[in-house]
């Protein structure tokens, strides 16, 4: 992975091929008028990778590449964020392919090998179209009132993806399905597409499924005419009316019937209700957001869940990480709710003791951010010093929390509960060896009587990335000394 040229508030254009070569020569031939920052990779893994960390604008990619090809990237991009612009590269004659790659959503394609005028022709036109879209999200979201994303997203490199995703879905009319555990951020994220969208100058209308008894979701839903069903004295219009004009929210939509699935169906399709009892339809337009903590394909294979209803809401998804996949995330949260809960209980901010942090960082949480938030409030609450110390999070025996190894309520097959708990093990014996050791992984390796190979390999698995464990004084250390402070993986 190269940065060839970098230019201040530049868009960023990444080059994948499998050639070194090639792709060395293509990217010095970029000339100085296409103003871009350049970035390079050999392999479709490494290009996904650099889109995490980089805002990459346009990818000009090869076809044939050993562990990816073009078209599965080009998925995999228009997956992640639908507004990168992709080139395609193919072998002279292979047109077929071509043809399918703009079907799938590529900008456009070149033909192998071509001559630097033509391929620098398209590139200026892809970068052009480019930046007109992102001028359109940007006055959209002025006019809207853009809200501070990252002050409760954070800013963390792992959450860059749902971020890029959530700011690009909005200004797109498109149905979004929010997909991830309990306590995750749904609604939020929810929330933050809503308001981000030109809709959002209206409030958000929001469902939450499960809550409404099973009887009375449809007619509060659609709305019903008068005479409907005894007690139906007045016509009344449903939430989805109300909804007319602005975002409806269909929170934990995994939750309902099949005969309720069918009639949503016809509201996405057709964008028509039809209230009970009334003999008129009418048309409406509402953008749905849906959001579920279901396992859909398992209930699609169980048949409790619609297969069409499914492609109808999934036609851009949001996956929200669990905390126990990005335990890095957990200090600048921890941080946020002390300053939120001194806000709201007009108590002085308290700092956390680095006990307590590693206390935070090695819990499971199963109700994620939900449950982080409720155990910094109650700690902050009966905290009588300065500083949150492990014992404000101990619960009422005095032990700290452990409630993987409670299984009573445990309703996982065997083998997911099994493999979640030593995932669990895992990760805490990790983050303990690597906060014994200030994120030196040789050290944490041999300590752990591992190979330093195996010991990043279990750390890739569990997603433990070392910079966080490095205290000042290690991190000072390593700089000074002219070695590389990055961990190369
Ligand atoms: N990134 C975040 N930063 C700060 N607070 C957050 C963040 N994500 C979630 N929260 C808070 O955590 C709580 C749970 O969030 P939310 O209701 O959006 O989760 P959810 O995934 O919709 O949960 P459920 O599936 O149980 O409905 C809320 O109080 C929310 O404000």
């Amino acid at each position: 992975m190269t940065d060839v040229t970098f230019m201040n508030d530049s868009p960023t254009l990444l080059i994948v091929d499998d050639e070194p070569d090639f792709l060395r020569g293509l990217a010095r031939s970029i000339p100085k008028e296409i103003s871009c920052r350049v970035l390079t990779a050999r392999r479709a893994a490494d290009a996904l990778s650099l889109m995490e960390t980089n805002p990459v604008e346009l990818v000009l990619t090869d076809i044939r590449m050993p562990d990816m090809n073009g078209i599965e990237l080009l998925d995999e991009i228009k997956s992640r964020d639908p507004w990168v612009t992709v080139v395609i590269m193919t072998a002279y004659g292979s047109i077929d392919i071509a043809v399918d790659a703009i079907r799938k959503g590529a900008y456009d394609f070149v033909q192998k090998p071509f001559k630097p005028d033509e391929i620098n022709r398209i590139l200026k036109k892809a970068l052009e179209r480019n930046s007109l879209i992102r001028e359109n999200i940007r006055l959209r979201s002025r006019l809207t009132g853009m809200p501070d994303l990252e002050s409760f997203l954070s800013d963390h490199p792992g959450m860059t993806h749902v971020l890029r995703t959530i700011r690009t879905v909005a200004a797109i009319d498109v149905t979004v399905l929010i997909r991830g555990e309990s306590g995750t951020g749904k609604e939020l994220a929810a929330r933050a597409i809503h308001m981000l969208s030109p809709r959002g100058e209206r409030p958000m209308v929001t469902v939450n499924c499960p809550t409404v008894p099973e009887s009375l979701l449809e007619s509060e839903l659609f709305g019903y005419a008068k005479g409907a069903f005894t007690g139906a004295s007045t016509n009344k219009e449903g939430l989805i009316h109300e909804a007319d004009g602005t975002t409806l929210f269909l929170d934990e939509i995994g939750d309902i019937t099949p005969a309720m699935q069918t009639k949503l169906l016809r509201l996405i399709q057709e964008r028509e209700i039809k209230p009970l009892g009334s003999p008129h339809s009418k048309l409406v337009d509402v953008r749905i957001i849906a959001s579920t903590n279901r396992d859909l394909e398992a209930k699609m294979a169980e048949g409790s869940f619609r297969e069409d209803l499914f492609y109808r809401l999934n036609v851009v998804t949001v996956f929200m990480p669990s905390l126990r996949e990005f335990p890095q995330h957990i200090p600048i949260l921890a941080q946020r709710f002390v300053q939120q809960a001194a806000l709201e209980y007009g108590i002085p901010p308290k700092s956390i003791s680095e006990e307590a942090m590693h206390h935070l960082m090695t819990q499971p949480w199963p109700g994620n951010i939900r449950q982080l938030r409720n155990a910094m409030q109650k700690a902050m609450i009966f905290c009588k010093g300065d500083v949150l110390q492990l014992s404000d999070f101990l619960d009422e025996q005095g032990k700290v929390n452990t409630p993987h190894l409670d299984t009573s309520g445990v309703r996982q097959p065997f083998r997911v509960a099994r493999d979640e708990l030593l995932e669990d093990f895992t990760r805490r014996y990790l983050v303990d060896a690597l906060t014994r050791n200030h994120g030196n992984v040789s050290a944490a390796a041999r300590e752990s009587g591992l190979e330093r190979q195996h010991f990043q390999k279990l750390m890739r698995k569990c997603n433990v990335k070392p910079d966080v464990f490095r205290t000042e004084c290690n991190q000072e250390l390593q700089c000074n000394s002219g070695l590389q402070f990055r961990e190369i993986e």
